[in-house]
């Protein structure tokens, strides 16, 4: 017989550290989540940027573009910055997720992961533009990716959360601060997933 649950499951909430991740699945459903990928797949004008590591030039492995404001001119990462203008569909989601985060985003940054290849290295978002502790929304759709955060003192403090189809993914506290994360590439067949991350750039 199976066993009752006193408890509301969490699922892989419970296995994080609550301070620094607040995994929500299931915000978008499968219909809306569909669209939204394949809507930004075909119209994002997608650029694939290359960047000097070690004093070679490589090409990121995966394909991005910014979203936001226009009427504000943003310094970020020691580069002046252009955002596209807010899309249809993002503001969409930007207002359903506003709501949960308590806070309003200026910008967001996409990320288009084409397939198993595609990647993106151990990193935090720690540029001052975001400020201490920065609030940053990601919402996931299309292909399931393992995201993993690792303390920067301490490696073996390292947790996963699989990124599930119309996910949101709130990133908090001293997570930029003292964690790092990464979606590594996979051998296994993977199919395309495209991830928005909303931010507040301050000026
Ligand atoms: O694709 C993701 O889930 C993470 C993307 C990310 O870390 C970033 O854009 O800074
Ligand atoms: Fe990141």
């Amino acid at each position: 017989m199976q066993q009752l649950s006193f408890f509301a499951d969490e699922g892989q909430s419970a296995g994080l550290p609550k301070e620094v991740l607040d995994y929500r699945p299931g915000l978008f459903n499968e219909k809306e989540s569909s669209q939204y990928l394949e809507t930004f797949i075909s119209t994002v004008p997608w650029e694939q940027k290359v960047i000097t590591l070690y004093d070679k030039q490589v090409v990121t492995p995966r394909l991005t573009a910014w979203f936001g404001d226009i009427n504000k001119n943003y310094a970020y990462s020691g580069s002046s910055f252009h955002p596209l203008p807010w899309t249809e569909e993002l503001l969409e989601i930007k207002a359903r997720i506003e709501p949960i985060a308590g806070t309003q985003f200026n910008s967001v940054l996409l990320n288009y992961y084409r397939d198993g290849n595609d990647s993106v290295a151990w990193h935090s978002d720690n540029e001052r533009e975001l400020g201490q502790q920065p609030l940053i929304a990601s919402v996931s759709f299309g292909q399931v990716r393992k995201f993993d955060i690792r303390h920067k003192q301490d490696h073996k403090r390292q947790y996963s959360v699989k990124l599930e189809n119309g996910s949101l993914l709130l990133m908090k506290g001293e997570l930029q601060q003292n964690w790092e994360h990464r979606i590594a590439k996979s051998t296994l067949p993977m199919q395309a997933r495209v991830n928005l991350t909303f931010r507040i750039i301050k000026r």
